[in-house]
């Protein structure tokens, strides 16, 4: 399943992973996947998946017949067998999504596809390279805050179910750090897209 040229980033919310996505469309014309926004749509548009989430977490997770992201964020956080069953249906649409933008879709380009989920989906399975991005805790909650405006209590709830995501920093192929300024990190990416044969 492997292709050349394409390249997994992942790391914790806030990291940076979008940040660096961005660089590497602008400058050098990799195609985006952002799975939070492909996730986002098949929400929006995939019946299937919509009649599992509401058969499983009940109706009071839609507004006007869509699915409403702040009731079933508020409903999982309260819940971790809860986040463990939202995982369990979420994920198996998410792969089949990003498996056909990677082998049909984007087939003729370097893609870059930006989750934080990437080794819990499989979606390593899809890349020939894999970044992790790694930023100091506290300039993370910082941003997090800046950026979605969510609660404390929120913000803690997923940095604590994304701790396993600490375990996959040795399975990815390089750790990008990102505490520094946007300069920094653009050099980094140059020199490493040239040693890992991405450009
Ligand atoms: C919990 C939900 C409702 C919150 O929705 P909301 O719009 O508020 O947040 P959003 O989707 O933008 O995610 C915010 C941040 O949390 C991360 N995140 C999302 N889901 C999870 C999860 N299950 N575990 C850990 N981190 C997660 C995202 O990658 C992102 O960094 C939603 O994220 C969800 O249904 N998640 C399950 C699907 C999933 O695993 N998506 C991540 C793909 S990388
Ligand atoms: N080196 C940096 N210097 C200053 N700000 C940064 C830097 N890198 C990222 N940021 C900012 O931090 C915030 C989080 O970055 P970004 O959105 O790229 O993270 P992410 O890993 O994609 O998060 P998520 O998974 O939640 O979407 C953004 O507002 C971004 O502009």
């Amino acid at each position: 399943m492997r292709q050349n040229r394409v390249l997994g980033i992942t790391g914790k919310m806030g990291s940076g992973k979008s940040t660096i996505s961005s660089i590497l469309a602008q400058s050098y014309g990799f195609k985006v996947i952002d799975v939070d926004k492909e996730y986002h749509t098949l929400l929006e548009e995939n019946e299937e998946l919509k009649k599992k989430l509401t058969d499983v977490f009940g109706e009071e997770i839609l507004v006007s017949g869509r699915i409403d992201r702040n009731r079933l964020r508020a409903l999982v956080t309260a819940d971790k067998s809860r986040f463990e069953v939202l995982n369990k249906i979420t994920h198996e649409f998410i792969f089949e999504r990003v498996s056909y933008l990677v082998l049909e879709v984007f087939k003729e380009y370097p893609t870059v596809i930006d989750a934080a989920l990437l080794f819990e989906i499989g979606l390593n399975r899809l890349c020939s390279v894999v970044w992790f991005v790694e930023t100091e805790e506290n300039l993370l909650v910082d941003r997090i805050i800046k950026r979605n405006g969510w609660s404390e209590k929120e913000i803690k709830s997923f940095l604590e179910r994304q701790k396993v995501l600490e375990s996959h920093k040795k399975l990815a192929n390089r750790v990008i750090v990102n505490n520094f300024d946007i300069e920094k990190l653009k050099s980094v990416i140059k020199k490493y897209l040239k040693e890992d044969g991405l450009i």
